[in-house]
């Protein structure tokens, strides 16, 4: 049985069971359930703390585990990432009152609260800084009104929290982070389980690109079908079909979705017609 490590709570856990879902694989059906079997799959999944996930894969306790790159890295445990998700996306910044702080230099003997005190103490190091971190467990943009900190390091995606708390970010992003499986480092193909693993991923991979890409097709004219592939090259090159009406044929290629509707204008004014787009719900590439 493979045995993968899935966000219990927090901002990853709805969209990670969400994604599994979609990879055809069953997910337990209510917040309590600590650990869940899906039989038909063969896969054991163990609902855990996100911040935990990085060490039990790292361990070998847990084939791969979901989590977040930002975790991954704060945990500094042996685990990498093998796959990107696209959700969960943020970026992790410094942040204090206005003109408190002029800069990352400015921070020196002054005392930083955050969530992250591995990505915070690495960076530091790293840019020669002497300062103080203080370990906060959440809602760290009040640490500083409140007199524990000078200033914060935090999760910052749109800014309302920041904006909220009457803080503004300074310096450069310490890094960027999303959702991301990861699994042991130094796991190769020659491990126990490997096929499994890939066979994990493909179906993930499937499931980004059925998010990302959808089916288009259309008639056109031969004529114009050199202009018209070049607006939709497909991934490996479209299917070319023969129509019943002489001169025409039909055109069948992946679009990106966010595309589509631009496409759809561009060999309009082509002259294809019967434009027709429709949803991927799975795929192996
Ligand atoms: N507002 C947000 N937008 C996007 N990603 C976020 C946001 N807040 C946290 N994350 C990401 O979610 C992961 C943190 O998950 P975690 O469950 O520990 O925190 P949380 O989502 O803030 O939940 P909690 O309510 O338990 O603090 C990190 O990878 C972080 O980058
Ligand atoms: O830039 P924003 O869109 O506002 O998102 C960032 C906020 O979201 C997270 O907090 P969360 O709500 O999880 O609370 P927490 O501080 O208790 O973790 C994070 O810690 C930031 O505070
Ligand atoms: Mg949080």
């Amino acid at each position: 049985m493979l045995r993968i490590a899935v966000p219990n709570k927090g901002s990853l856990s709805g969209p990670a069971s969400a994604m599994l879902h979609e990879a055809g694989y069953s997910q337990r059906k209510e917040s309590k359930e600590l650990v869940h079997v899906d039989p038909d799959n063969e896969v054991e999944f163990f609902y855990l703390r996100p911040k935990d996930i990085a060490i039990y894969v790292a361990q070998g306790r847990l084939d791969i585990g979901i989590t977040g790159e930002d975790l991954l890295i704060d945990s500094g445990a042996g685990a990498e990432t093998i796959l990107p998700l696209g959700f969960a996306r943020s970026t992790f910044r410094f942040a204090a009152k206005p003109g408190a702080v002029a800069g990352l230099a400015d921070l020196a003997g002054r005392t930083i609260a955050t969530s992250y005190e591995g990505i915070v103490a690495k960076y530091l190091a790293e840019k020669g800084v002497d300062a103080s971190v203080v370990h906060l467990d959440g809602a760290v943009e009040t640490a500083i009104e409140l007199g524990v900190a000078d200033a914060i390091a935090d999760v910052v995606e749109t800014g309302t929290s920041l904006r909220n708390a009457g803080l503004e970010v300074f310096g450069d992003p310490i890094m960027k982070s999303e959702a991301v499986v990861i699994r042991r480092t130094g796991a190769t193909a020659a491990d126990e389980g490997d096929a499994k693993v890939q066979q994990f991923l493909r179906r993930l991979q499937g499931v980004l690109v059925a998010r990302t890409y959808v089916m288009m097709d259309y008639d056109c004219r031969a004529e114009h079908l050199d202009a018209a592939v070049a607006l939709t090259p497909g991934l490996e090159g479209p299917t070319i079909s023969p129509l019943h009406s002489e001169g025409w044929v039909a055109v069948r290629a992946m679009v990106l979705a966010k595309e589509a509707q631009r496409i759809m204008d561009d060999l309009y004014a082509l002259g294809a017609r019967a434009i027709l787009t429709t949803a991927i719900h799975a795929c192996r590439l």
